[in-house]
């Protein structure tokens, strides 16, 4: 599991960790790491330009001591000095290992490979001061390596309110930061490198399934297994005008994931998911009902009926306009502008704060509520949230949430708890995506195909080591 935890979290374990340790411990195993990176990312040391933007705090100091070790490997380093408080300790370091340190602009070497931000990392306000996005704006060209966060955004919640670093690479200690997942921060951080520290930390803020974790979760036959053992997931969408809503949510429920998958809708849309589908059958009994993809003016008895029958319902689509109080046991999959109307807010203002809206949607609906995205959150009503971190752009197309919705569908009919169905299925479908777009575009049919593979590769045992 990939975990984040909040500012207060790390203060509190750095604290713990520091009484142990000689003083600045801490800050040497940071830029050591952060050294490492940066070398990495240049291909070697000597010759290669570096510029450090320092700010006030220890953020600073980290690129500092950091920057001294590029300076003895080779590496020609200049410092900008945002502030007149600097770490004294790292800046002679720096110093003394041949780096340069200046507060004017125009001294700095105007060619350097890659910038280093150690503007402001978790003790930063957002935002940055003009000083800082002037010296960013004379080096937009430069890719930028992010000293444990890109300075400029909100650590806590991901949000972006200000001018903020769009980094190339973000260089974190201890732990993952909130920013480093959620979105719209999540952008700004480019690849993510984790330095360990050693810190002993609780339960996380938010976190992101891996594929050991949903190696773990996923549902399989046991020996004896009948079809009815497996889990029958129910299917309601699809309209005369929406019939293609049907295939997709279908699609995504008959990946092999239950024993038996049950479509119900206008007779029509049924024959088309028959033709395509040939092992789908009508109503019956079913552990989890998909409602809503392409329901239109239905979705509302569609969401009656499913709900009637007291089993987990993922709820998606039209069926969303209709939910009126809570849902315990089952998942919403809105996307941004879905939960703006159901909560009476902006699309702008969920997109601005994915995570306090998908959090609040939770628990208003006492349920688990999917916010699709680049990374899609999933909030459980106890506060937990996972978030998605497969998947590309080019899901961003017609369809795919009618996959998902029958994906999580079938994970749910399968046993898995609506907080284990919603963020396995949606892991599975971003790994599907990336499958099925090979490097290119993708449509959304081509997602459902790709999913058994994925899941297939997912259950494979891991491969062993020396010792394995
Ligand atoms: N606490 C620890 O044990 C460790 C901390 N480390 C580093 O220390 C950082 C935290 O250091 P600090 O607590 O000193 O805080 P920061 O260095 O993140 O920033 C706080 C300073 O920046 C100023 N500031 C706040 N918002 C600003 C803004 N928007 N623009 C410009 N200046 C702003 C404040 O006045 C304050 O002086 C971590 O992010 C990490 O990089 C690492 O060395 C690992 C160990
Ligand atoms: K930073």
């Amino acid at each position: 599991m990939l975990r984040a935890h909040t500012v207060d979290d790390v203060r509190r374990a750095e604290a713990a960790a520091m009484a142990d340790l000689p003083d600045g411990a801490l800050m040497q195993r940071a830029a050591a790491g952060l050294a490492a990176a940066v070398l990495d990312l240049l291909g070697g040391g000597y010759g290669r330009r570096v510029l450090l933007l320092v700010g006030s705090g220890d953020n600073g100091g980290d690129a500092l001591w950091a920057g001294a070790r590029l300076a003895a490997r080779g590496v020609r380093v200049d410092a900008f000095l945002l502030s007149d408080r600097t770490h004294e300790a790292g800046l002679a370091e720096l110093l003394s290992a041949g780096g340069r340190a200046t507060r004017d602009l125009d001294d700095l070497d105007p060619r350097p490979d890659l910038v280093v931000d150690g503007i402001v990392g978790i003790g930063g306000r957002p935002g940055l001061r003009p000083d800082a996005v002037a010296v960013l704006e004379r080096f937009a060209d430069v890719p930028v390596v992010a000293v444990d966060v890109p300075s400029g955004v909100d650590v806590d919640t991901g949000r972006v309110d200000g001018p903020h670093v769009r980094a190339a690479l973000t260089v974190t200690f201890g732990t993952h930061k909130v920013a480093h997942l959620v979105d719209p921060a999540s952008l700004a951080c480019g690849a993510l490198h984790l330095v360990d520290l050693g810190l002993d930390l609780g339960a996380p803020a938010v976190e992101a399934l891996q594929p050991d974790d949903v190696r773990a979760l996923l549902p399989r036959p046991s020996v004896d297994a009948q079809k009815y053992t497996r889990g029958v997931v129910g299917v309601r969408a699809g309209s005369g005008t929406y019939p293609g809503a049907a295939l997709l949510a279908v699609a995504g429920a008959n990946t092999g994931l239950v024993g038996m998958v049950r479509y119900v809708g206008p007779e029509r849309v049924a024959d088309t998911v028959r033709a395509a589908h040939p092992e789908v059958v009508g109503n019956g009994r079913v552990q989890a009902w998909v409602v809503g993809p392409g329901g239109g003016d239905d979705a509302a008895t569609m969401l009656a009926e499913a709900r009637a029958d007291d089993v987990p319902v993922v709820v998606d689509a039209d069926a969303l306009r209709h939910v009126t109080g809570t849902l315990p046991g089952c998942v919403l999959t809105p996307h941004a502008g879905e939960l703006a109307a159901m909560l009476g807010v902006e699309r702008d203002e969920v997109e601005a704060a994915p995570l306090e809206h998908a959090r609040e949607a939770a628990r208003r609906w006492d349920c688990v509520v999917v916010l699709k995205g680049h990374h899609t959150l999933v909030a459980a009503p106890d506060g937990r949230v996972r978030v998605t971190t497969t998947g590309l752009p080019w899901l961003a197309t017609a369809g795919a949430g009618d996959v998902l919705a029958g994906l999580v569908g079938a994970l749910l009919a399968a046993g898995l708890e609506p907080y284990d169905a919603a963020s396995v299925g949606s892991w599975l479908h971003g790994a599907a995506a990336t499958e099925a777009a090979a490097g290119g575009p993708l449509t959304a049919s081509r997602v459902a195909v790709h999913i058994p593979q994925v899941v297939r590769e997912t259950l494979a045992p891991p491969r062993s080591g020396m010792l394995g």
